[in-house]
């Protein structure tokens, strides 16, 4: 049997944490013979509904579930962690864009970052579900100086998913017939979902549909669907998210599989031209516990002007938390 491992969710009593926990104590996010301690943080206020959710993690019997731990304060929930998935975020409501919630989130990330800098594993594996989650990361990631950038990451993946689904329904295929589904950029209305390197049951996407169905819908509609999510249930995306929060991890920590890239927001390293430190999404592989950028992508004037513009936003969000970045 091997050792456990500490995994730490932030806003844990929330709705995503509501769909997320049971999947990581079952073995869905590091495997069947992978033992787990959850950490759960969450605000004072939401301390009984955390014990609630503990209850039923406990009612559930799960072989790989070790320890449950609930509380309130940063520094125990990131003792000695080993991955860091977070979630606690004020959501957005209908009418709000990501700026919005830019202030009001920034100063939880700081908080955070500075807490994994003294308390957390120092490969500890994060990702930023909570909006807006690039700039999030970069906050957490600035506010731990003693930590590898590399070990901070947020979630491009749902958008991924997302795509993944549209384009197999367009081209009358399984989502399992589509790979290398990239989203570029920030989890925002400005990513970019590139079909000119995915593939379609072997052949190229794009050759599989019309240009202006690329331009004019699927783009669109992948980057307004957390919006549409937002308006038809009155609130955000919650299962779908902690779905794609599963496949992120387990990407990560698993691998890859061999031909196929994920969508990953990481460290930019300046791959591609994108400015040293933002958090941008990029084609990942991942192997023994580590991501790589894929290098070597054609990138052809459409692609390269929704590049800067996705850069452009992410450099905006950063230059708007300045303040928070030491
Ligand atoms: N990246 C993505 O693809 C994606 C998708 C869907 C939602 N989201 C974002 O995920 C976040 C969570 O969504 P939700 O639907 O679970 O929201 P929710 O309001 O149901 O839950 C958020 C939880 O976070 C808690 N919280 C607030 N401040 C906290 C803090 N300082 N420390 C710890 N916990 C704190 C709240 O008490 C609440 O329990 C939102 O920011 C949402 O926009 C991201
Ligand atoms: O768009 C949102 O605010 C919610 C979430 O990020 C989503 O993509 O569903």
């Amino acid at each position: 049997m091997k050792q456990p491992v500490r995994v730490a969710v932030t806003g844990a009593a929330g709705q995503i944490g509501y769909a997320l926990l049971f999947r990581i104590a079952s073995g869905a996010m590091l495997g069947n013979d992978q033992p787990v301690i959850l950490q759960l943080l969450d605000i004072t206020p939401a301390m009984e509904a955390l014990q609630g959710v503990k209850m039923e993690l406990d009612d559930c019997a799960f072989p790989l579930l070790q320890d449950v731990v609930c509380t309130d304060d940063p520094n125990v929930a990131f003792k000695d962690a080993d991955y860091a998935l977070l979630v606690g975020a004020r959501p957005r409501g209908p009418g709000m864009e990501r700026k919005d919630l830019l202030e009001a989130n920034a100063a939880i990330f700081s908080v955070q970052g500075k807490a994994m800098n003294e308390h957390a594993s120092r490969d500890i594996k994060v990702l930023v579900v909570g909006n807006p989650a690039n700039t999030n990361a970069l906050i957490a990631q600035r506010n731990a100086p003693d930590l590898n950038p590399r070990n901070f990451t947020a979630m491009t993946r749902l958008d991924q998913n997302r795509a993944m689904t549209q384009l197999a329904q367009k081209t009358g295929t399984a989502v399992t017939d589509v790979t290398n589904m990239i989203i570029w950029g920030n989890h925002s209305s400005t990513q970019f979902p590139d079909l000119y390197h995915a593939n379609v049951a072997g052949g190229n996407a794009m050759d599989k549909v019309e240009q202006d169905w690329y331009e004019n819908d699927f783009i669109p509609t992948v980057q307004q669907r957390g919006a549409a999510i937002i308006k038809a249930r009155g609130a955000s995306s919650a299962a779908s998210a902690a779905n794609a929060a599963i496949d992120h991890m387990r990407d990560w920590a698993l691998g890859t599989a061999d031909g196929d890239s994920v969508s990953m927001a990481v460290y930019s390293d300046g791959s591609y031209g994108i400015q040293e430190g933002l958090i941008f999404s990029f084609p990942c592989t991942c192997k023994d516990g580590d991501w790589s950028i894929v290098q070597g992508q054609d990138i052809n004037e459409f692609s390269q002007a929704k590049l800067e513009a996705t850069e452009t936003e992410l450099a905006e969000e950063r230059d708007a938390v300045s303040h928070l970045l030491p």
